[in-house]
């Protein structure tokens, strides 16, 4: 029998449903609660009657309207099981919960249309988007920027700034997951816990000495780290270099451009209260493009980096441009920074491909002795394997260039950070080789590193590659350590005093490994009581990701070596140096490297002669051609003769330009396939490997002497004797 059952459940009539998620009335609880058996762990009260009695409950009056209801007598008490209870209880939060749900869906797509509606309808995950806003929200207000102190001790200072997040980011629904709260920088990933549904966040936190967001302006990243350098540099005599180093299109170009241009204003003021000094100002501006220095202030002029017997490197040939005021002085810079090579790629339409490095000298007048030095180094963007898988090879070498450049680079301050290596690989690319005495210098010196970033998610794990980076540049210490480069180095004491360290710096500091373990970084993190809305950083993986991305590097492109300094030899003078120099490139070249640069050189000469060559002939042809056709070469025999070895010269020339073409095609593809051991190729290998030139069926050299004298490494070939200009009515005696 039903009779237990009520009639409100049977019927299903809303109204009475509706009203059982109302809270309960006290008595109704206790009447319930009462009644609700043992077994559901609910009640305290004990059920005297045993699991399954029910309790008869007066009902008050009939209830509901259902068959049993109408089976039911009206003056019959109502009887109602625990059971039922428990299943109105039941109903009643699954209604609550139901419309909890409805709440928050609705909530959320009211949020994600007003996300959209400012990211021009490209709608970000909303629950990242929540998450990182959580996280800023429990974010401590930023610290406020206090310019550099310049009687500081020397050392390296390393900011971060932030850029905003640009259109093209928000189209393909980035989200800013760069949170830039001074001196802290946090890089949020999204990430899926192993229930592959749960989402959260992943916060990779670093401190620096400066954290500029994406509302300081150029302005605040030059008053607070720049500014407080130049009267430092005119008073010290030091020599102050500052870098912008990032992922392509972060906005290091912007930074420097912004910094070179407040430079200029700042600087000549200074010189002109410091009169009594009695200074000029003059610049140099070059550029490292594929591992070759250009000067930007000569129309590109190729350039040489010698060494001399000191191992002091010079640049021989680089103008030195001498400025009577700003203006002049901006006009160079705007000259350099037009000649900078560039080239759209996919993350830039408008990327750098080289270092840029303007150097700003201060030198007495009259004396020429360089007094201080301001140099200005905005790195060509780092890139990741990913982003340089271009299908023009020139793009991806470049980028192999870039990065293997940068790698020395962050090498050199890894070295020099390490109390146990006594040897600093400065060799190992041309950046480091010219940039020395920006870490080891006899007088004062201060390195400024200014890490760009780009908010976007896409580039969330280069912007933590970045950081890492330069967290590592924190670790430099500079503290009265003798480095030398090479056995033959005069021992440069590097200049006294290390910036004072944070706790956290110091817990950093202490470990070998590139970056904070996992228990530091949650130390670091406790430390500074950052809540952290995500996981605990997942370090061992970031640890992976950054090997990874070094043996990628190292893969684009073959290691490099650092041999030891080869006796100097002679060569050309170098202004301000000693005579007797040897070219730094020649003296550690990279062996495969330097091997495709030695074909690249040699082809486009072999071509230039080439041309050369063919245009003669054509004058040669057209002449003789004329002569037929006015009818002063009457002899058909001798005219079929000379055309004959104009273009047996001409299929001479083209097939000697076409195996060389081969051999360094042959070479080309053997560097992108890294399969064999550095070697240079010959004839004979490119004709197996490479591409065949056509089958002649005339009978020409296979190799003329002046490319087989190139070949073998001999001077330049010398240009073959012009031919006498032939006059109507002349016969020539040999068209070579
Ligand atoms: N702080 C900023 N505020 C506004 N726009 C910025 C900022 N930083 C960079 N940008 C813009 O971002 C784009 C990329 O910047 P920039 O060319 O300076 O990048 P980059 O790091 O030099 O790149 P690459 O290494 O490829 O040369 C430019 O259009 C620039 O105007």
């Amino acid at each position: 029998m039903n009779v237990g059952i009520p009639s409100n459940r049977r019927s299903g009539q809303p109204g009475q449903n509706a009203g059982l998620a109302r809270p309960r009335s006290p008595e109704t609880k206790t009447g319930a609660n009462r009644a609700r058996s043992p077994a559901l762990g609910k009640s305290s009260a004990p059920n005297p009657s045993g699991p399954g009695a029910r309790t008869s409950i007066a009902s008050g009056g009939p209830v509901g309207s259902g068959s049993l209801g109408k089976s039911a007598q009206p003056t019959v008490r109502r009887v109602t099981s625990s059971t039922v209870e428990e299943i109105r209880r039941i109903d009643a939060n699954r209604e609550q919960r139901r419309r909890q749900a409805e709440e928050v869906r609705r909530s959320r797509q009211e949020e994600a249309a007003l996300l959209g509606a400012q990211c021009g309808g490209h709608v970000p995950d909303i629950d990242f988007h929540r998450m990182i806003q959580n996280y800023r929200q429990q974010c401590p207000q930023p610290v406020h920027f206090e310019p550099l102190d310049p009687a500081a001790p020397d050392g390296v200072l390393v900011c971060v700034r932030k850029r905003p997040i640009m259109q093209h980011e928000v189209t393909n629904s980035e989200l800013d997951c760069v949170t830039a709260c001074n001196p802290c920088a946090v890089v949020h990933e999204t990430k899926l816990k192993v229930d592959g549904i749960t989402k959260c966040l992943e916060s990779h936190q670093f401190e620096f000495d400066r954290v500029f967001d994406e509302e300081c302006t150029t302005e605040d990243v030059y008053t607070t780290v720049a500014s407080p350098v130049v009267p430092w540099v005119l008073a010290k005599g030091g020599r102050a270099t500052l870098f912008a180093y990032g992922q392509t299109g972060s906005g290091k170009t912007f930074t420097m451009t912004g910094i070179q241009r407040l430079l200029t204003e700042q600087l000549f003021e200074h010189v002109r209260r410091s009169s009594a000094l009695d200074l000029t100002v003059s610049i140099s501006f070059f550029e490292i493009y594929g591992g070759r220095p250009y000067d930007l202030l000569n129309n590109r002029q190729r350039l040489e980096t010698l060494e001399d017997a000191n191992n002091e490197v010079q640049i021989a040939g680089l103008v030195e441009r001498g400025t009577a005021n700003p203006q002049e002085m901006q006009q160079c810079i705007d000259l350099g920074n037009s000649l900078r090579t560039t080239q759209g790629t996919a993350i830039n339409r408008d990327s750098s491909r080289s270092h840029a490095i303007c150097v700003v000298f201060l030198r007495k007048t009259g004396g020429g002795s360089i007094h201080g030095k301001v140099t200005l180094v905005d790195l060509a963007g780092s890139e990741r394997a990913a982003d340089s898988k271009s299908s023009i090879r020139q793009r991806r070498v470049e980028g192999a260039q870039i990065n293997k450049s940068l790698l020395a680079l962050k090498e050199c301050i890894r070295a020099m950070g390490d109390r146990r290596e006594a040897h600093v690989p400065f060799r190992a690319s041309k950046l480091t080789l010219v940039l020395r005495d920006a870490f080891i210098s006899r007088g004062p010196a201060k390195t400024i590193m200014i890490a760009c970033i780009s908010p976007g998610m896409a580039s969330a794990d280069h912007s933590v590659n970045t950081l890492r980076y330069s967290d590592r540049l924190k670790e430099h210490p500079r503290s009265g350590k003798t480095v030398e480069d090479g056995d033959s180095a005069a021992g440069r004491r590097l200049s006294t005093g290390i910036r004072t360290q944070s706790p956290d710096r110091k817990l950093q500091s202490q470990r070998r490994s590139p970056s904070p373990t996992k228990l530091e970084r949650g130390a670091i993190a406790g430390a500074r009581q950052r809540p952290n809305s995500g996981t605990v950083p997942d370090l061992s993986k970031d640890e992976v990701f950054d090997l990874h991305s070094e043996e990628e590097l190292l893969d684009e492109d073959e290691e490099y070596e650092d041999k030891p300094p080869a006796p100097s030899q002679g060569g050309p003078a170098v202004p301000g140096g000693p005579s007797a120099l040897a070219p730094a490139s020649q003296v550690f070249p990279s062996q495969a490297w330097a091997e495709s640069r030695h074909w690249e050189d040699r082809i486009v000469t072999q071509h230039m002669h080439a041309l050369q060559e063919d245009a003669r002939l054509l004058t040669k042809e057209s002449e003789l051609l004329s002569q037929v056709q006015q009818g002063a070469a009457y002899d058909l025999e001798w005219y079929a003769l000379e055309v004959d070895k104009i273009v047996r010269r001409k299929v001479e020339v083209y097939m000697n330009l076409m195996e060389d073409l081969a051999v360094f095609k042959a070479q080309l593809k053997r560097d992108e396939t890294h399969q064999a051991a550095p070697r240079r190729l010959s004839r004979a290998d490119a004709r197996a490997e490479g591409p065949q030139p056509a089958p002649s069926t005339l009978n020409v050299p296979q190799t003329s002497p002046r490319l087989q004298a190139a070949m073998d490494g001999n001077p330049c070939p010398q240009r073959t004797p012009r031919t006498p200009r032939l006059h109507a009515g002349e016969l020539p005696t040999d068209v070579r």
